[in-house]
């Protein structure tokens, strides 16, 4: 391999051009699926070692835990859910032009497009593409901030999923007391509290349990939950934040997305577990943390490499 005189090699620099001319694309993973590519470029494929480690996690058949929520205001759920997926969709499959006045990396655009957060720090570019609505600095979103394919069906979603995380807190803290410290595709776990998603039919998320990667069967109108990493400090690893992700599929995945890490100014600080949970039998597994230093960290490296709570732990 040809050594350049920048101690980058000629595959770095290839690989460096790869991203950079995906990225002025500004059109995602889907665009290139637009324009009829038959082979996907070097930059999504996944390394030897991957594949190999593939082969040491077994599939289980383990279902995981669904909570039937048949009866209460069904059709208004699946409306909202179905809403939700038919204007994500149509923002990624038809408005090219929207899809490009929306593209960003920078973090100072609060609701940005792209593929990758990490493009240029993972070693790997995983196939998908993200719309994105930041509710770090504020609660209230400007519906004139969002694209037009999907405005209406996000206010409602994200408000009635607001709904949905405020009483899961209020069940989780009922498990863990002070409620008030309860705010809220690579394999990875959630730098959150909670995420709450809504994905379509297309199955391919899996969750990690015991060494058995589990797949979870989508279900009409439902929302699947992850506990995140900051429930799993807060409760001193009494709710564990879960390892998932996302297998490529041929058909389109969508999933809307909901991560609730609070605002980040003020800035929240978690001093630890909350006190109530520690005692000298139980003590603080993990000292304090900036929310808004764990979620920026998260966007500044790959997923591959985020920030773990290892970092944080005692
Ligand atoms: O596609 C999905 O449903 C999951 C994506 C995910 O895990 C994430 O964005 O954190
Ligand atoms: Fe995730």
């Amino acid at each position: 391999m040809e050594i350049l005189g920048n101690g980058k090699n000629e595959s770095d620099c290839d690989r460096m051009k790869e991203l950079k001319a995906f990225d002025d694309t500004k059109l995602g993973v889907q665009g290139l699926v637009d324009s009829g590519v038959m082979n996907f470029p070097k930059m999504f494929l996944r390394s030897a070692n991957e594949l190999a480690e593939e082969l040491n996690h077994s599939r289980s058949h383990i279902r995981l835990p669904v909570i039937d929520l048949n009866g209460l205001l069904t059709d208004q759920r699946r409306k909202i859910v179905d809403q939700i997926q038919n204007g994500v969709r149509q923002f990624h499959e038809q408005d090219l032009d929207e899809r490009k006045e929306f593209y960003s990396r920078g973090r100072a655009r609060r609701v940005r497009f792209n593929s990758n957060h990490d493009l240029f720090q993972s070693n790997r570019a995983d196939r998908r593409d993200t719309l994105s609505v930041s509710m770090l600095t504020s609660d209230h979103v400007d519906p004139n901030e969002l694209p037009t394919s999907c405005r209406d069906a996000a206010i409602e979603f994200i408000n009635q999923t607001a709904k949905v995380g405020d009483t899961l807190f209020e069940l989780l803290s009922e498990a863990c007391p002070e409620p008030e410290l309860a705010m809220g595709v690579t394999k990875h776990t959630d730098n959150t509290f909670l995420t709450i998603l809504a994905e379509n039919q297309t199955s391919g998320l899996q969750v990690l349990h015991e060494s058995q990667w589990v797949d979870v069967h989508p279900i009409a109108g439902s929302l699947v939950v992850n506990i995140g990493d900051l429930v799993q400090v807060v409760s001193n690893d009494k709710f564990k934040s879960n390892m998932h992700r996302v297998l490529p599929r041929r058909v389109p995945r969508i999933s809307v997305i909901c991560f609730f890490t609070g605002r980040a100014d003020p800035p929240a600080r978690l001093d630890g577990p909350i006190k109530e949970l520690i005692s000298e039998g139980n003590p603080s597994k993990y000292r304090e943390l900036l929310v808004s230093e764990y979620v920026s960290r998260f966007f500044t490296r790959g997923l591959h490499e985020k920030p773990s709570l290892k970092d944080y732990r005692l």
